[in-house]
């Protein structure tokens, strides 16, 4: 790793010099969460972003985590869906069925993609009533502070924009406190219509691991990160803030290249 720090509330940076090391971190990062979550759970409740992301996990599909990690213990959420068909080039559910799960020995019925035959706001409460279901045979924890399920861990990607997920900067389910699960038909990036976790469930999370990569981003990795002032809080990365979890950044150089560097160390 190149430098790794603390930012206060901002939760943990660790930067890296190559893609190639970020992605062995990521996949370390990942397989020890799950370790640790089986050990004293039995289950590990992951929950995906799509874009870059995957890519970025690939490793996870290499010696040694496809034999070390408890991949039959592994249940899969998607944090922010589009709402296409579950084969359209744009569908994240596809994305990391070829990029990661038809690659590992995921048991089939573990992976909770969305009903892609409804409307926008129809898949949304129906995933959310697939949440509820496993929230209460525990397979999803819940959170000690709110009602919200706890996911082992929730992998983010983030956009040039700050958006996270499919909450995009100033729009109005930025401020959704009630629902675990909502939709957008006017996404700024296309395709329009969307479901995605909300920022309670998102910060009731036990982890939640922001990943960023390119030069394009480290504006908005800046304006997340840094003590920038109030006109940015409630920029949609910058709303991840765990309540109770551990939120962590891992970065390559190009998307940390705009932090301040004072906290940092090799
Ligand atoms: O549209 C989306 O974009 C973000 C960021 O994607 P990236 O390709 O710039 O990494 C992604 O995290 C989100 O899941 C996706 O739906």
């Amino acid at each position: 790793m190149a430098f790794s720090g603390a930012r206060k509330d901002r939760g943990e940076l660790r930067i890296h010099e190559s893609l190639d090391e970020l992605r062995t971190d990521l996949a370390d990062y990942i397989a020890e969460l799950s370790e640790v979550s089986v050990k004293e759970r039995g289950v590990f409740a992951i929950a995906l972003s799509g874009g870059s992301l995957i890519g970025l996990m690939g490793k996870l599909c290499e010696a040694p985590y496809n034999k070390t990690v408890d991949w039959a213990k592994w249940y899969i959420f998607w944090a922010d869906e589009r709402v296409v068909a579950k084969n359209h080039a744009d569908s994240n559910y596809k994305l990391a069925k070829d990029g990661l799960l038809l690659k590992v020995p995921i048991v089939p019925s573990h992976v909770h993609s969305i009903n892609d035959s409804v409307s926008a706001e129809q898949a949304a409460d129906d995933y959310e009533f697939v949440i509820r279901q496993l929230v209460k045979t525990r397979v999803i924890s819940v959170s000690e502070i709110s009602d919200c399920p706890k996911f082992d861990l929730i992998v983010l990607g983030m956009g040039p924009d700050g958006h996270v997920a499919s909450l995009f900067p100033n729009h109005s389910v930025l401020n959704e406190k009630d629902q675990w699960v909502t939709f957008i038909t006017d996404s700024p990036k296309p395709p329009p219509e969307r479901i995605t976790f909300t920022i309670p469930v998102i910060n009731s999370a036990s982890n939640v691991a922001v990943v960023v990569t390119g030069g394009n981003k480290a504006e908005a990795v800046h304006l997340a990160i840094d003590d920038v002032g109030p006109d940015y809080l409630s920029l949609p990365s910058r709303m991840v803030q765990p309540t109770k979890g551990k939120l962590v950044w891992i970065l390559d150089m190009a998307a940390a290249s705009k932090l301040d560097s004072a906290q940092f160390s090799n």
